[in-house]
């Protein structure tokens, strides 16, 4: 029996940065936060702590603020790509290189009804991420990169029904057909390649899965979530495959019979734990191999 070094990765996790555009008296600001991995040839320095080979996660910090100034800082998509095509082409042990990004939005305050040039309040909505993989140069040359959202907490008040379930001597679920459904939702989508319109696919894939998450009458959060996946697939030529994820946030009914107050659907305990977790990936038949593009770093993304 011989112990060998198997699979490795290093960087720097969560580089929290943001920045100011400020050539214009009307200000701009992005709030990233930035994880950069590398692969290659490490083998020494885990074997005999020989540290020649590693750009050490600091630099690979100074690499992601200093990116940061190019500008415009474009996407989170292409600003990670530049990162990851920067490791792999021009530090020699790299041959891969990942990004995985997490951008937080400000919104401009108004006062007096102008809004302001230099201040803004963070909006307590979803957060936008992305992951970049690139490995190998020239023609050996792989990119994947995925774009998604978390944190985004969507209910509605009617339309969600779930009954028909399979019932055994543990069951005391009792069917419903109208049901407060919620969700803290994270999608994720893999794109076929590195030529698209990142915002704009950005805002028609998170309109999308907001809008059938809204009409779909659903018999159960997985009919939804599939329903979400399969209208991005339809729309966007570019997406191969959406993984969903989403915790049930159960609204149960809270009985107000003790008081003799009857509560047609209208008060209800928002119940914190446990919830059900539904995940689902939604993906075209055709979808090329996924390689390492869910090969999640941090796990933020
Ligand atoms: O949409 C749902 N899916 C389930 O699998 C499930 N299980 C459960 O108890 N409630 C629900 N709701």
């Amino acid at each position: 029996m011989a112990i060998i070094l198997g699979d490795n990765r290093y960087g720097k996790a969560e580089n929290r940065i943001v920045r100011i555009f400020r050539d214009e008296s009307r200000h701009e600001i992005r709030d990233l936060n930035v994880s950069t991995a590398l692969r290659g040839d490490f083998a020494a320095a885990h074997l005999v702590g020989d540290q020649s080979n590693v750009l050490p996660t600091d630099t690979q910090k100074q690499t992601a603020y200093a990116f940061a100034k190019q500008k415009p800082l474009g996407t989170i998509e292409s600003y990670g790509l530049d990162l990851a095509r920067h490791f792999v082409d021009d530090v020699p042990p790299v041959t891969g290189a990942r990004v995985e990004i997490e951008e937080y939005a400000w919104e401009r305050v108004r006062v007096g009804g102008v809004e302001a040039d230099h201040t803004w309040v963070r909006r307590g909505q979803e957060v936008r991420t992305a992951s970049i993989t690139v490995e190998g140069s020239g023609d050996d040359r792989r990119t994947w990169v995925t774009g998604g959202l978390k944190d985004l907490v969507i209910l509605k008040s009617t339309g969600s029904e779930f009954h028909g379930f399979l019932v055994d001597r543990y069951t005391v679920l009792q069917p419903t057909t109208d049901r407060i459904m919620a969700t803290s939702l994270v999608a994720k989508w893999r794109f076929a390649h590195a030529e698209v319109d990142w915002d704009a696919a950005y805002a028609g894939i998170r309109r999308i899965l907001v809008e059938q998450y809204a009409t779909v009458q659903s018999l159960a959060l997985q009919q939804t979530l599939y329903e979400m996946g399969r209208a991005v697939l339809e729309a966007y030529d570019e997406v191969v495959e959406v993984r969903l994820s989403a915790p049930n946030k159960h609204h149960f009914l809270y009985d107000l019979s003790p008081f003799g107050i009857e509560n047609p659907g209208e008060v209800f305990h928002a119940d914190d734990r446990p919830y059900g977790l539904i995940q689902a990936s939604v993906l075209r038949d055709d979808a090329p191999d996924p390689g390492p593009a869910w090969d999640a770093y941090t796990g933020l993304v």
